[in-house]
């Protein structure tokens, strides 16, 4: 095997509730991660040398702060491994919008280069390497539609119905950290055990502030609530609303304003990375 092509999906945030501040900066959370089925996609190939060599269909990506080439650098230094690889990222999603790309990006990095290099690391270390690049990262790499606690790295599996999304994305950039500085976060929601999960409030803190702070992700939600209900991913720029089926969904892509790009995707249970990976075998 030389050659292996692995999708890298995004995530929903469902609801996202901030429960306190930690001294480090960061802030716990607790937020259920809904998994949809597609996203980018990623090819690596083997090297004659231990070269890693990235290119995408968006050239401005290519460059050392990409998470994938990060990822990969990481998993070569920690492996000691002396293999390369060319990686050719087809990126789909839009950046910088609350649905996890970079993060996915750099988990089927992991998971990918595991396999293509045969390191037989189990996925406790995957998750943890990956876990030093972003929050995110353990919910890619393990896979699994899950609520998680801290920063987002305790991850309980959590079997949702597999509903259609509507994904819509603002023309706007929303810096993660400005909306976790600011002093009006709403940053005091109570805990909720796991078994409150499915029936407990489902909100995202970051969306009131953010609404205020970019008019144009308030505007995106008015016009999506004409169509279903509807609430914000991450601390945004992307909004998403659930549909009965792909007829209604579409008719609301249909009529998507202007500045914003939208797609449709079903809610997995579990990543198809992971069938891409059996495929391998
Ligand atoms: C809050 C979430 C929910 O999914 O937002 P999105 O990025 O998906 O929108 C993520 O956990 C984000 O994870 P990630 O995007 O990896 O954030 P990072 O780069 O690690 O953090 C950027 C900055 O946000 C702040 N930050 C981030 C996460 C967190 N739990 N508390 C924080 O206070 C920190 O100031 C940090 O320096
Ligand atoms: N492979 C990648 N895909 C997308 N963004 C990346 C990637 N590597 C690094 N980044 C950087 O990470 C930032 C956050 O990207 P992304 O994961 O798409 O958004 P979010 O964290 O809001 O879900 C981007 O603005 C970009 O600067």
């Amino acid at each position: 095997m030389t050659t292996i092509t692995l999708p890298a999906v995004a995530k929903l945030n469902l609801f996202l509730h901030i429960t306190g501040r930690r001294t480090d900066g960061y802030h716990n959370l607790q937020t259920l991660f809904q998994l949809l089925d597609s996203g980018d996609e990623l090819t690596f190939t083997l090297r004659d040398d231990s070269d890693i060599v990235l290119s995408c269909n968006d050239a401005a990506l290519v460059n050392e702060q990409n998470l994938v080439l990060r990822a990969a650098h990481m998993l070569q230094q920690y492996s000691s491994c002396t293999k390369g690889c060319d990686i050719y990222l087809d990126k789909q999603l839009p950046m910088g919008g609350g649905l996890g790309g970079g993060s996915s990006d750099a988990a089927t990095t992991l998971l990918g280069l595991n396999k293509l290099w045969q390191l037989g690391l189990s996925n406790d270390e995957l998750a943890a390497l990956g876990l030093k690049l972003g929050a995110d990262l353990p919910l890619f790499v393990r896979g699994r539609t899950s609520f998680a606690e801290g920063v987002g790295e305790k991850l309980q599996p959590v079997d949702l119905p597999e509903r259609v999304y509507l994904v819509v994305t603002p023309d706007c950039h929303i810096s993660t950290a400005e909306i976790f500085q600011h002093p009006d976060l709403i940053r005091d929601t109570p805990c909720i055990s796991a078994e409150q999960v499915l029936t407990a409030h489902w909100q995202n803190d970051c969306q009131p502030l953010v609404e205020r702070l970019y008019p144009i992700v308030a505007i995106t939600l008015q016009w999506l609530v004409e169509y279903a209900p509807c609430q914000m991913t991450g601390t945004g720029a992307s909004v998403f609303a659930a549909f009965p089926d792909q007829t209604s969904a579409q008719h609301a892509l249909a009529h998507l304003p202007p500045s914003c790009r939208g797609f449709i995707a079903k809610g997995v249970n579990q990543s198809p990375v992971w069938a891409a990976l059996a495929d391998t075998e």
